[in-house]
Formats: C-alpha cells, sequence, structure tokens
C-alpha cells in the first residue's frame, strides 16, 4: 500500500493567491524608499539567529515573498525597536542565544514585551511569555495533558512523566511512588538543551544530573509524526525515531544509555516502505482540532508537535515533544504557506484597524 506523503491543511489554492496578490496588499502602508513607485506592503522584522536565518530565510522565499509585498528587515538590537520599521509583524525567537552581545535574553524578552504592550497595531511573533511556556519540558506538555483529547478519530495524551528538581539520589523512590514503567527517557527540563538518556533500571537514573524529566517510553514502531503548525495551516512530515524495546530486551538490559541528539539525527521517513500500522500519518480531522486547541490554549502562531502512535493501537497518539519556530526550512512547501499566513495576518490587522477607527 503506498501512503500519502505528506498532509496538508489549510492550504490556499493557487487561484486564491493571485486573487489575494493582485487585489492590492494589506497592512500598513510603507514609502519604500528603493520602490520606484510607492506600494502597499508588509513589513516584517526579524530577530532571528545566524542559523536560522539561514535555513528559514533562504533566497527562494524572500524571493517569493517580496513578489507578494513582503519585505523582511534585519532588527537591531542594539537600537530601540521604536526607532526602527515601522513593521506590521515582528519575527523572532526568544532565547539567550538569540540576544545580542550587549543585551541578556531576560533583557530582550522584557523589550519585546513592552514594544507589544505600546505597538498594539504590531504583530510580536509570538508573545515572549508564551514562548517561554514551551521552553520548559513539564510546563509544554501541560496543556495537551488538560486538553484530555479524545473523538472519534483518537486520542492524544502524554506520557507518564514526573520531574526531578535537584537530588539524583531521591530519583529511584520517586519512580517506584509515582508507578513510572520502565524503560525511562530522561530528557533535560530545559527543552533548548536536546541531550537524552534511554534508562533500564531506576538506579542508573541516579547517575543524571536533574533538572530532569523522566518520562515512560513508548513504542511507535520507530516512526514519529512532525506537525508543522504555521496559524491555521497544518503540514505533516514522518521522520525515523528510536526503535521499539521489547519485554524481552528490557528484562535482559540495565544501564543508561545516552543519545546526544536523537530528532537532529533523525531522517525523513516519507520515502521508505512502511508498515501501514506505524507509518500511516494521523487522520486530518484529528489533527486540525487538535492544532486548533492547543493554539488557543498556547497562545502560539509558529510551533510543531513531536507525536507518536503507540504501537500495536489503531490511533492511540502521544505528543511527546513541542518546539517554537522549529526548523521551517525543512517543511515542504514552506515557502507559500509562510508567505500566506503573513498576508492573511496582516490583512486580518488592517482590517481591524480601519473597522475601529470611529
Ligand atoms: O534548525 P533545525 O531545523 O534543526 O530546527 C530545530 C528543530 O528541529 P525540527 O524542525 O523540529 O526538526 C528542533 O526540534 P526538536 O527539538 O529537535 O524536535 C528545535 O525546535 C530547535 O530549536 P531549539 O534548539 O530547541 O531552540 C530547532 O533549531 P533552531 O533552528 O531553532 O536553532
Ligand atoms: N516518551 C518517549 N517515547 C518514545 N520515544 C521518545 C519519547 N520521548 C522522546 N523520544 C524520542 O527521542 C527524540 C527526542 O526527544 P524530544 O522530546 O523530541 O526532544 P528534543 O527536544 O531533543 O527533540 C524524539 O524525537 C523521539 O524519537
Ligand atoms: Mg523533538
Ligand atoms: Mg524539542
Amino acid at each position: 500500500m503506498r501512503l500519502m506523503q505528506e498532509e496538508m491543511i489549510g492550504y490556499k489554492s493557487e487561484e486564491e493567491e493571485r486573487e489575494m496578490e493582485s487585489s492590492g496588499r494589506c497592512g500598513s502602508i510603507v514609502e519604500l524608499g528603493f520602490q520606484e513607485k510607492s506600494a502597499k506592503v508588509v513589513v516584517v522584522g526579524y530577530a532571528l539567529t545566524s542559523k536560522k536565518i539561514k535555513s528559514f530565510l533562504k533566497p527562494k522565499f524572500e524571493g517569493l515573498a517580496r513578489k507578494k509585498g513582503i519585505f523582511f528587515v534585519a532588527i537591531d538590537q542594539t537600537r530601540p525597536l521604536s526607532d526602527q520599521g515601522p513593521f506590521d509583524i515582528v519575527l523572532h525567537k526568544v532565547s539567550a542565544a538569540y540576544s545580542s552581545i550587549l543585551l541578556s535574553g531576560k533583557e530582550w524578552q522584557q523589550i519585546l514585551e513592552d514594544y507589544r504592550l505600546t505597538h498594539p497595531e504590531v504583530t510580536v511573533l509570538d508573545p515572549p511569555d508564551a514562548i517561554q511556556h514551551v521552553h520548559n519540558r513539564q510546563s509544554m506538555l501541560q496543556d495537551v495533558a488538560d486538553l484530555d483529547f479524545s473523538d472519534a478519530y483518537g486520542t492524544v495524551g502524554v506520557p507518564k512523566q514526573l520531574v526531578i528538581e535537584k537530588d539524583p539520589s531521591s530519583i529511584s523512590n520517586a519512580v517506584k511512588k509515582a508507578g513510572l514503567a520502565l524503560p525511562l527517557v530522561a530528557k533535560p527540563l530545559v527543552a533548548k538543551s536536546h541531550e537524552l538518556s534511554l534508562a533500564f533500571d531506576v538506579y542508573s537514573l541516579e547517575k543524571l544530573e536533574p533538572p530532569l524529566v523522566l518520562q515512560e517510553f513508548v513504542n511507535h514502531g520507530g516512526v514519529l509524526f512532525k506537525v508543522y503548525i504555521v496559524g491555521d495551516a497544518i503540514k505533516v512530515v514522518r521522520r525515523f525515531s528510536l526503535p521499539d524495546v521489547s519485554k524481552r530486551e528490557l528484562s535482559r538490559s540495565a544501564g543508561v544509555y545516552r543519545f546526544p541528539r536523537v530528532s537532529s539525527a533523525s531522517q525523513s521517513a516519507d520515502d521508505a516502505d512502511l508498515d501501514p500500522c506505524i507509518g500511516e500519518l494521523p487522520p486530518r480531522a484529528l489533527l486540525e482540532r487538535l492544532a486548533r486547541e492547543l493554539r488557543r490554549r498556547l497562545g502560539l502562531h509558529l510551533f510543531n508537535l513531536d507525536m507518536i502512535r503507540e504501537h500495536g493501537t489503531k490511533n492511540r497518539f502521544y505528543v511527546i515533544d513541542i518546539n517554537y519556530f522549529p526548523g521551517y526550512g525543512k517543511m515542504p512547501e514552506y515557502e507559500h504557506i509562510f508567505t500566506d499566513f503573513l498576508l492573511n495576518l496582516a490583512k486580518s490587522k488592517y482590517k481591524k484597524r480601519s473597522t475601529s477607527v470611529p
């Protein structure tokens, strides 16, 4: 059976796209000195790492954006934001690593927050405190747990987990008390760190350094679904993941195995000849509802979910990771999806502004 390679929801037809282009752009009207005539354009200020600029602001993407009237302008973090632009949209990924040498991550976050409050006409993608919420592996999954998602298409939960703040010697007791089943995945509490350990006995976990999240390992046939969300649009791709651990293997193994970074090494599984029970994409209706709920609860437009299907079940899914502003450059057709998203955002803001004028 040939599996559908990818699934897109909320994607516009070329006709709609042309219509949008010819209907004139929205957002603020900016006189750009380098253009012959004044034009309605959308100005997007960005504060991203050089790694992100390289993977996301690719020439093909910037070229398409320009054609649609979207211009990207680098933000100078050493100058007041109000003196720059004016921007319609500010695109950023908040983290200590993204601040300039003159600013700490916290200071940059405060600058963005103040700017957001004093410039309601600008859409700051996304609010810094909402991003912080998914920087911690405990709080990131709380909304999925609270959602307790279940419908005709399947269920979505989070693996049973436990946070170890400090004192590694208490781990074995804490694990037994919480009733977590082996094997366990240990992840740094801060989502920015990607080192991962797989433990086959509780005592070896005491070698690890808290703060940690300990999570039950869920067998999923070695395939993971990356669900990319860009506003209302969703795109799903398959990636290879950690292989299943059998009962026999578990009973014969001990110790803890460390992996420097599983996800970045994992390859696309879209072209692999997979057993459909493992590789079939999560139902589209389920993803639409889940994404809608999470967008609202998390207050984010730009994120992805790492989802797995419990091996042997029809549609019992777990969300194991949420990433803010992930590697969209790896998402097929991101150029069209992202530019449409930016145009729609500017358009809705512009509409709101013009209707609120007395
Ligand atoms: O750079 P990429 O393409 O590997 O993107 C990373 C993401 O990969 P993905 O798109 O999910 O495959 C990656 O996702 P995973 O945590 O690896 O699942 C993170 O979002 C990472 O950001 P950070 O290091 O946590 O701040 C992302 O890194 P940054 O590009 O934001 O530095
Ligand atoms: N509870 C789990 N059960 C099974 N596999 C897991 C679990 N948690 C993580 N993994 C595997 O480890 C990888 C990395 O974990 P993840 O939580 O996504 O962290 P990162 O932020 O480093 O990507 C996942 O992509 C998946 O392959
Ligand atoms: Mg991940
Ligand atoms: Mg992650």
